[in-house]
């Protein structure tokens, strides 16, 4: 996730980015997009803002280590360890979200805990998407929504996209259709103010080929599944936590 991050920066422009980690192949991989690479997690003292990009269970421990100061901001992107827990843990002026995969391409979605948000924090997430302010409880449901749910609608584009190769298109031009589909569904629903079952009825021409496929689909309850899927998610985001505080 921070290598998605650097790299919707650097397509950005504007910000000087320093990379650190433990693996000098993986600061390969991202050295074309930041300005430094290191693996001196002493670095973060030299930077005013500290994305920390660290699976959960690491943070509490290197955020101590770091020491950082009151006049730097950090900005945390693990699931599951709560505002709290990285307040007691450092003097830098904390901003917890919950990014997606889709920062490196300048479409991000992100939830924000409220009223955390800098001025200089919120110039960097314009850069790299969108993002919405939800209350710190709230964050558990985001992280299955935005954060996980990238992989659940690669799943169901790789679905879409399966079926059109069993129909006999190749895999190349199923894949395009099928992705290019859920991108402009998106945008229709971003940028359209119908609510979402209008827009579904718009698609149904009069005892067209739509209504048929979404008979099967309403029989089915791919919606409740779907919201399992959610809230498996969303119950793993909480053990994060619990164990975060645990530790
Ligand atoms: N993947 C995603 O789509 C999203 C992830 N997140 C959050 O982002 C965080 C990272 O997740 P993800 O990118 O998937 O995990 P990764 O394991 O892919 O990335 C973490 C990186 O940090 C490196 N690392 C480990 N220890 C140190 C250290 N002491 N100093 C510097 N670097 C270190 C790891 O190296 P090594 O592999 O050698 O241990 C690895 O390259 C998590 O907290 C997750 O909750 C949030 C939203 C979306
Ligand atoms: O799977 C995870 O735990 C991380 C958090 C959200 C997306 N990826």
């Amino acid at each position: 996730m921070g290598g998605a991050f650097i790299k919707g920066l650097h397509q950005s422009g504007g910000y000087s980015v320093t990379a650190c980690d433990v693996d000098e192949a993986v600061l390969e991989t991202i050295s074309p997009y930041c300005d430094r690479t290191t693996t001196e997690l002493s670095v973060a003292a030299e930077s005013e803002v500290v994305v920390l990009a660290l699976k959960p269970d690491l943070v509490g421990a290197i955020l101590s280590d770091l020491e950082l100061t009151a006049d730097q901001t950090l900005l945390s992107i693990a699931a599951g360890v709560s505002t709290e827990l990285l307040e007691s843990k450092t003097e830098a002026t904390v901003v917890r979200i919950m990014p997606n995969l889709a920062a490196e391409y300048g479409m991000m979605a992100a939830a924000v805990t409220e009223s955390t948000v800098t001025d200089e924090i919120r110039a960097i997430l314009d850069a790299v998407g969108e993002f919405v302010e939800v209350s710190e409880s709230k964050m558990d449901i985001a992280t299955a929504v935005n954060g996980s749910g990238p992989a659940f609608v690669f799943y169901l584009i790789n679905a879409m996209a399966e079926a059109g190769v069993d129909g006999g298109l190749s895999p190349e031009d199923a894949r395009t259709l099928a992705a290019q589909t859920f991108k402009g569904a998106a945008e229709t629903v971003l940028q359209s103010d119908r609510s979402i079952e209008d827009l579904i009825d718009a698609v149904c021409s009069p005892k067209g080929t739509t209504i048929e496929g979404m008979d099967v689909l309403w029989d089915s309850d791919v919606e409740a599944e779907v919201g399992e899927a959610v809230a498996a998610a969303e119950e793993r985001s909480k053990e994060l936590a619990q164990d975060a505080a645990d530790e």
